[in-house]
């Protein structure tokens, strides 16, 4: 596991990531969201150490992480940083060889990887005859070649296809089925709903919330959804319900409570047929947006 233990990072007075803790679980995924500027990439550059931290630490499987184990880390920076003018399969094995990888080794796996990303007879291009999303493909490549132990990756998603997310959501499995953490920012929370095991949340600096899905939506307001003849406008009118929506026979509530569905329930059979009556499962994108108001 991989933890991150109040880590402050300061530009000038701005402080960009404050006292933040949070844990990215071995074998899960976990999506780290906010807002522009909220500090993902600063956290992320604090983790792999290219940035030095004002305060905290980074812990993997509770010490300290070393320049050894950073070695190991899979880094798809925001930056990118391939070469543009140098064919893509020399700088792939150049790239694994500074991971101690034998030519041998890093050029069979460069291969694979970008044959998996339908780029295997594109291997001796530049990197710039590429189309964007191609060379987001290489970089991802490149952050995979060492079979890496943790996985950091910086908007691994961002102006790739369906069809190349796809293939990315593939190869990311099998490394978090293989007990790999991967952390990946991203504001795609479509994406982060359809991936993520865990989640954490960021807001100017700070830590909103972090945790596993079922943790996070046990946190959240409880909405359920109730459908009655003849009318559900009474609804309005119940003390401890929250009215989010009500339009005929249908109601979106929030309630603190069992007890305040149970009794909303009682009254709701009461006044006539109860259609339905159930609880509304939050998505970590709703969670998102309800905790980042
Ligand atoms: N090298 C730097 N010098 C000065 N300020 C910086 C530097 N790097 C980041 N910042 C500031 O720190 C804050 C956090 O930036 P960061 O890039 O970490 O956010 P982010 O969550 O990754 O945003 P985005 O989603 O837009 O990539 C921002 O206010 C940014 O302007």
């Amino acid at each position: 596991m991989l933890q991150v233990q109040n880590l402050t990072r300061r530009f000038g007075e701005h402080t960009a990531v404050d006292d933040v803790t949070f844990s990215v679980p071995s074998g899960k995924m976990t999506g780290f969201v906010g807002a522009n500027g909220a500090g993902k990439t600063t956290t992320m550059r604090m983790i792999m150490g290219v940035l030095t931290a004002h305060a905290g630490a980074v812990l993997l499987d509770g010490r300290p992480v070393t320049a050894d184990d950073r070695a190991r880390f899979g880094y798809m920076p925001e930056e990118r940083g391939l070469y543009p003018k140098q064919p893509i399969i020399d700088q792939l094995i150049y790239l694994g060889q500074l991971h101690r990888m034998s030519q041998g080794d890093a050029r069979s796996r460069a291969q694979e990887l970008l044959e998996r990303f339908q780029l295997g007879d594109r291997r001796k291009d530049k990197l710039e005859s590429l189309s964007l999303g191609n060379q987001q493909r290489v970089q991802i490549a490149a952050s995979l070649l060492h079979r890496p132990s943790v996985l950091i990756l910086d908007e691994p998603f961002s102006g790739l296809d369906p069809v190349a997310v796809d293939s990315m959501v593939e190869l990311l499995r099998e490394h978090t089925a293989q007990g790999v953490p991967v952390l990946f920012s991203s504001h795609q929370l479509d994406l982060v709903d359809r991936l993520c095991d865990n989640l954490v949340i960021l807001q100017r600096g700070r830590l909103v919330t972090s945790g596993s899905g079922d943790e996070l939506r046990a946190a959240a307001p409880r909405r359920h959804r109730l459908t009655v003849s003849p009318d559900a406008g009474w609804v309005r009118e119940e003390a401890g319900v929250r009215v989010i929506d009500v339009a005929g026979q249908d109601a979106v509530v929030e309630l603190d409570n069992d007890d305040d569905a149970q009794r909303l329930l009682t009254a709701a059979m009461a006044r006539g047929r109860v259609h339905e009556f159930s609880r509304i499962r939050p998505s970590l994108s709703e969670i998102y947006r309800g905790v980042s108001q």
